[in-house]
């Protein structure tokens, strides 16, 4: 199983500003092509938070403290009744610098009621709206035929919104 993060920095909602988050088109790997907040596979000996950090600032060069992040999901993905993925989700208004394009990714700032879902994983039309007015989610989503995973059929899904989430992370 693939233990892996994804962190949704957000601006704006103030003095009438629109609330914004910022995602990436993913350049390569899985998922490529669509877009997704910065995130990765968590490497040896690393926890979560550090793993968000650390994929944010590679793919996005924007410096985020792991004491500002809010956990804001736990998804199970499962693909032909195994648990392929297990993914940590974060979400943090306090950042340093500006987004930049890297090998891996293209930032773009996009207004929470003008997110992509149509250019995104199917699932994440299910979590995500709700996670960007600040709930918190547990979710299993159930994909089949096979690896890789961008490629298999979305089939099922439950959620339980507004839980709390592990403190351990
Ligand atoms: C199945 O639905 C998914 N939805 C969303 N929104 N995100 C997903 C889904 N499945 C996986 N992900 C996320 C989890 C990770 O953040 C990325 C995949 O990361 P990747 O495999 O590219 O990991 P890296 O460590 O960045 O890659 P390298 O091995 O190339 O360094 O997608």
């Amino acid at each position: 199983m693939i233990e892996a993060t994804l962190c949704f920095p957000l601006r704006g909602d103030v003095e009438g500003d629109a609330k914004e988050v910022l995602l990436i088109e993913k350049r390569r790997g899985l998922g490529q092509g669509w877009y997704n907040g910065p995130g990765g596979k968590l490497e040896a000996d690393e926890t979560p938070r550090e793993c968000a950090v650390r994929e944010t600032r590679e793919e996005v060069d924007l410096a985020v403290d792991p004491d500002d992040l809010e956990r804001a999901a736990e998804l199970t993905f499962v693909l032909d009744g195994e648990t392929h993925t297990f993914c940590h989700v974060y979400v943090t208004e306090t950042f340093e610098g500006q987004p930049r394009e890297s090998p891996e990714a293209r930032p773009e700032w996009v207004a929470i009621e003008e997110v992509p879902y149509d250019r995104m994983w199917e699932d994440d039309r299910l979590w995500l709206p709700g996670v960007l007015e600040g709930r918190t989610v547990r979710g299993e989503f159930a994909f089949e035929g096979g690896r890789p995973l961008d490629e298999a059929e979305f089939v099922g899904h439950d959620l339980e919104w507004d839980v709390p989430l592990s403190e351990e992370f």
